[in-house]
């Protein structure tokens, strides 16, 4: 498996830019109490390869709570043959903490 851990200054450089969608596999409970603004929900829990949002010239950075479920995502991403290999291996325990905007 390829996995590409990014970072909070590489997340929001890509959202500052537009260069990643960032898909958050957590619940929609989680998502619904607070997530990355711009980013779209997926959960891992009905995780299914064909639903990940097509987003041309856009790299898909799978995030979760703390890097755990978005590995998993990768993992079956992979599995499904799909060309995505980044993840935010912080997640929104990370994003949150260093003061990153939350979306409700
Ligand atoms: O979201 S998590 O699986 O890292 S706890």
């Amino acid at each position: 498996m390829i996995v590409k851990d990014l970072d909070i200054d590489a997340v929001r450089a890509g959202l500052a830019d537009g260069s990643i969608l960032v898909v958050d596999v957590r619940e929609p409970h989680e998502f619904a109490a607070g997530h990355i603004p711009g980013s779209t929900l997926l959960p891992l829990s009905q995780f299914d390869p064909a639903a990940i949002p097509d987003a041309p010239g856009k790299r898909i950075v799978f995030s979760c709570a703390a890097g755990v479920r978005s590995l998993r995502a990768l993992e079956f991403a992979q599995s499904a043959g799909l060309d995505i290999d980044s993840h935010y291996f912080g997640g929104f325990k990370d994003w949150a903490m260093r003061g990153g905007p939350v979306e409700r």
